[in-house]
């Protein structure tokens, strides 16, 4: 099902995520939902924060073709390296790209969607992508990572927009 996603600046985004307990067919479920409203936003990841459901799960498709789904469950990363600046956006603040320093290469462990546990190393926008999510899972939204002005500016526009939609 189509899961309504949170816009920026909704408190609820700022939320942590509790881990998951038990994979069940409930997560499995989550993950085919958030899977479901990434490709029809679209988008190359999401997390369970922008739907409000604060659990420890992200999906990400990176690939061209968007046939790669990858579910995270609990991810951690366990070393980072190298730096790059890549411009991202997000789901929750839409038509905002701004260019954000995160690590080149992540080093993350996670469990699957049968609860297994599984260790993966990333580079390039996968890596960025993680990080990105996995910063979702912690109450933090990328455009905290700009300026107060710019962050301000971000607000104003999506204030007024917020407004004439209302
Ligand atoms: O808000 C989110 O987590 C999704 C976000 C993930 C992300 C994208 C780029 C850099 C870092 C993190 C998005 O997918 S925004 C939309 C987007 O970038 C995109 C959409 C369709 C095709 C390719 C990219
Ligand atoms: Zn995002």
């Amino acid at each position: 099902a189509l899961l309504p996603i949170l816009r920026y600046p909704d408190p609820r985004l700022h939320k942590h995520a509790a881990p998951v307990a038990v994979v069940d067919d409930s997560i499995r479920q989550l993950v085919r939902d958030m899977a479901e409203t990434m490709y029809e936003a679209p988008g190359v990841g999401l997390a369970a924060t922008q739907v409000d459901v604060h659990k420890r799960v992200v999906v990400i498709d990176v690939s061209e073709d968007r046939s790669t789904l990858r579910a995270f469950i609990n991810p951690e990363i366990l070393e980072k390296s190298g730096e790059q600046t890549c411009e991202e956006g997000c789901l929750s603040v839409p038509g905002v790209y701004e260019k954000v320093t995160r690590a080149e290469r992540v080093k993350v462990r996670a469990l699957d969607e049968r609860g297994e546990p599984f260790e993966l190393e990333a580079e390039g926008l996968l890596a960025v992508c993680i990080q990105h999510e996995i910063d979702h899972l912690d109450g933090r939204v990328f455009v905290e990572y700009l300026s107060p002005l710019k962050l301000g500016r971000i607000k104003a526009r999506l204030a007024k927009k917020a407004r004439i939609t209302a």
